[in-house]
């Protein structure tokens, strides 16, 4: 069994660099202005040169303008847009690059549609529904409703932590897990032994079966 592991909303050079040296798979920046971890441009910049070859840099979305994400994308280093709104599949499609689809989970049968409707995306991204916040709630949610056909690579994000990532992985096998609060310290700060931690709980379900 393995999967990978994204990190999200790093804004500190020391945070991407402490990822990185747990192994995380890729590293998340936030472009979402209502969120505690958004970054501005020159924050972006600076972290996205931090991160070596075979680590991505994905850029996270909300609803965003078209001439915000083009402007992104041509001063930040990013591998792959993470769209984590009610954003249509002609909108993510339209940039020309890579990206993933983030589905935020209230009931049966939202996936599998998902898979579909969003069918040219990398990626399905799953996370707790909340009725106030789009993402970054630390809340997860119930795991049998994800189905086990999975024409993308799903990955699993929401209220993970190194308390229950390995359970987690255990019961759905994700492509990758997607964890923000659960490693942080506070709001956009990550916890170097949170972190720590979350990477040995990966590396231990990982080498089992
Ligand atoms: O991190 C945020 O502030 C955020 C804001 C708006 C949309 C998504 C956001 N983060 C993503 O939410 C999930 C779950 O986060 P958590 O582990 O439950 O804190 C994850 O994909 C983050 O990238």
């Amino acid at each position: 069994m393995t999967a990978r592991v994204k990190i999200c909303g790093l804004t500190r050079p020391e945070d991407v660099d402490a990822a990185v040296a747990c192994g995380a798979d890729a590293i998340g920046l936030v472009f979402y202005d209502q969120s505690p971890r958004a970054v501005d441009i020159a924050q972006a910049v600076g972290l996205a040169e931090r991160v070596p070859a075979f680590v991505s840099v994905t850029g996270l979305f909300v609803n965003p303008e078209p001439q915000v994400v083009d402007s992104v994308l041509k001063q930040v280093s990013l591998d792959l847009l993470q769209f984590h709104g009610d954003e249509d599949p002609e909108f993510c499609q339209s940039f020309g690059r890579r990206w993933i689809k983030a589905v935020r989970v209230r009931e049966a049968g939202q996936i599998a549609e998902a898979f579909r409707t969003y069918h040219q995306a990398s990626g399905l991204l799953v996370d707790a529904w909340d009725p106030n916040r789009y993402g970054g709630t630390g809340h997860s949610f119930n795991w049998s409703l994800i189905p086990d056909e999975r024409p993308l690579p799903l990955i699993l994000a929401g209220g993970l932590s190194s308390a229950n990532v390995a359970r987690a992985i255990e019961q759905v096998r994700p492509w990758a897990v997607d964890v923000s609060g659960g490693v942080e310290e506070a709001k956009g700060k990550k916890d170097a032994a949170k972190l720590s931690q979350f990477f040995k709980e990966v590396h231990r379900v990982c080498k089992t079966d």
